[in-house]
């Protein structure tokens, strides 16, 4: 996805607190502990001022006991301040790993959920960035937020009191860099934030063409674009080089301003305290203290604008989450009125519920002037498909051909529920797919075009989501799909590993693999999208077969290019640029010399070149 999110720099920042926040909600108690142990922190680093003048002071007096109680005090305090800050370590990580835990889940849970053009339109690089470095950063805005902001004023505070019981004026003059601090923290904010969220759109492009090349690596290999990609790969990190740079100088620019004004301050403080020691009005113990507490109220200052910095950067991230979060889910209906149907293929507004029930049962799908349309960037809408009116009945063979692009990928993808018909109304098993799609998708089946297989067994990818199977079931869904014979033969047969996208497998046997998966969920239709392709043509006449005969009762819609593949299909239907053109049986098409009688004596005449070759 181009760079939309930074955008949303504007976003309300208190509404993206929370959005993190919530996930603190449920481990309240331990967050809250965390936030309230900080104070051993507290009490170690002013403490520390306090046990130095107290030392010192005692030291004049001579006072032994005096002396021997406060080692106690300090030896016993010790401790204790140990056991709670290991406590504060342990409950503030584990508070953090598990709210980051919670919350990439929910992102995880949201991209798979996701329809499925909104994953067309991000990239896949950009989704898992989402999913990682930006949770992470996220998250890391609670920590910044939460502990370091309350740390650094509660110390502030305290160590201010110390040193107003000492000298009021000079504890003024210490803070006197805060309201300076503060305006250069606002000069920087908006620019760190914007450059954040830049920065992690670029490392996800660097993420992005990493996988891609990963995946796509033998096709690297063999057309020698090593080089172009590695080019390609430079000049990315090169950018990203480049912003990191930007973002690196900006921090350290926004820091040593703030440097510079607390050492101004420091050298200021000096001079009075200096003053005020010549004066005699300070003891050597306070002096000491003085000098470490001016540390302790301007180290909150410096570690504020450090924690500024990094918030704005999880503000940054927390925006892109934002954006993922406000993607629509793929759960919503598509809105369209039932009524619709009416006007359609098999549509009859003047029939009773009854036989509008028993026509849905026996009519599986039912596309009634369907119209599947995609937005393109820059330019008007494109029409993918328009006006589509179909009927499928309940056991039939469904065929549909036509010419490259065409639409036919786009038709099963409108019947699976995969995209949304832009207009007109598409049902499945008597329901509008959309409004039904957990369970449509329950007892439907698709094999698309290019099977996916899981790193995983060869039984797991055939079960994939299906728990109650029997050994009997899974190797009669494979025996089907003719896949148990090469499956018998892999080292470990069902237990075999496939590799990496099932890279140990020949095509065919993916696609074999892939329909013995779509079968064994025992579904009532099943879409296959040329899902034989890479089958030789007998063993692709096999499978249907296999298929018609061990599912009699299965509705089954086939999109090939091969002829030969749909021969026992009862009707065809013929799709050119998006509509479509003609139906019928391979007899009335052929009879209709249309489109199909072309497609159809195209391939004979091939297949006849063919074997006159080979003879
Ligand atoms: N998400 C999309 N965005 C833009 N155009 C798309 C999208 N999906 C498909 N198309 C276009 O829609 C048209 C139909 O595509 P589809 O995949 O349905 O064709 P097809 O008939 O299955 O082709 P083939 O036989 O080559 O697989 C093509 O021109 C394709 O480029």
């Amino acid at each position: 996805m181009s760079l939309p999110d930074t955008e949303l720099a504007g976003r309300n920042i208190s509404s993206r607190f929370w959005a993190v926040m919530k996930y603190a909600k449920s481990y309240k108690a331990a967050f809250v502990l965390s936030v309230l142990l900080l104070a051993a922190d507290i009490v170690y680093d002013v403490g520390y001022a306090w046990v130095q003048q107290w030392f010192i002071d005692a030291a004049g007096t001579r006072d032994i006991d005096r002396l021997l109680m406060l080692t106690g005090v300090c030896f016993a305090a010790g401790i204790a301040i140990i056991i709670f800050f290991m406590l504060q370590f342990y409950l503030r990580n584990s508070v953090q790993s598990f709210m980051q835990r919670d919350m990439s889940v929910d992102v995880f849970r949201k991209i798979t959920s996701l329809p499925y053009p909104s994953v067309l339109r991000y990239h896949t690089g950009d989704l898992v960035s989402r999913a990682t470095r930006d949770v992470q950063q996220a998250n890391g805005m609670i920590a910044n937020i939460v502990y370091e902001l309350s740390y650094n004023v509660a110390l502030f505070a305290v160590a201010f009191g110390y040193l107003a019981t000492i000298d009021w004026r000079l504890a003024l003059v210490v803070t006197a860099s805060a309201p300076v601090i503060f305006f250069i923290g606002r000069l920087f904010d908006k620019r760190l934030r914007t450059l954040g969220q830049v920065q992690q759109q670029k490392d996800a492009e660097v993420r992005g063409l990493l996988q891609e090349t990963m995946q796509g690596i033998s096709i690297v290999r063999l057309f020698q674009l090593e080089s172009l990609f590695t080019g390609k790969y430079e000049r990315r990190r090169k950018e990203q080089n480049r912003l990191h740079m930007r973002q690196a100088m900006l921090q350290t620019t926004m820091n040593q301003s703030v440097y510079v004004t607390n050492q101004l301050i420091t050298i200021a403080c000096a001079f009075f305290t200096a003053h005020l020691a010549i004066q005699g009005t300070l003891t050597a113990g306070q002096i000491l203290a003085f000098l470490v507490l001016i540390n302790r109220v301007q180290s909150p200052l410096l570690s504020v604008i450090n924690t500024w910095g990094n918030f704005q950067q999880g503000l940054g991230a927390g925006d892109r989450l934002a954006a993922l979060d406000e993607e629509p889910s793929e759960a919503g209906g598509n809105g369209l009125a039932r009524e619709q149907m009416a006007s359609g293929e098999s549509g009859d507004s003047n029939s009773s519920p009854e036989t509008e029930a028993s026509k849905r049962a026996e009519e599986p799908i039912r596309l009634c002037r369907a119209a599947a349309v995609v937005p393109v960037e820059g330019k008007a809408s494109k029409v993918l498909l328009s006006d589509i009116s179909l009927t499928v009945r309940k056991g039939e063979f469904l065929a549909i051909v036509g010419p490259s692009g065409a639409g036919k990928s786009t038709a099963l993808r409108l019947c699976s529920g995969l995209i949304k018909p832009s207009s007109g109304l598409v049902e499945v098993l008597g329901l509008p797919v959309q409004e039904h799609l957990d369970a449509i998708r329950q007892r439907t089946s698709y094999v698309p075009q290019t099977p996916y297989l899981f790193t995983g067994t060869v039984r797991e990818n055939l079960t994939l989501g299906v728990e109650d199977y029997t050994e009997e079931e899974m190797v009669q869904a494979a025996k089907t799909a003719l896949a148990h014979e090469f499956i018998e033969q892999l080292d470990g047969g069902y237990d075999a590993l496939v590799g990496e996208r099932g890279g140990t497998l020949s095509g065919g046997q993916k696609q074999r693999l892939a329909i013995a998966r779509a079968i064994i969920r025992r579904p009532e239709i099943v879409l296959l999208d040329e899902s034989t392709s890479a089958l030789d043509m007998r063993t692709e006449r096999e499978v249907i077969h296999a298929l018609l005969e061990a599912l009699p009762d299965v509705t089954f819609v086939f999109v090939s290019h091969r002829m030969t593949a749909i021969e026992r299909a009862d009707r065809i239907v013929v799709m050119e640029q998006g509509g479509l053109v003609e139906k019928g049986t391979h007899a009335e098409l052929m009879a209709m010399d249309g489109l199909y009688s072309m497609l159809y004596r195209i391939q004979q005449d091939q297949s006849e070149a063919a074997s006159t070759t080979e003879s």
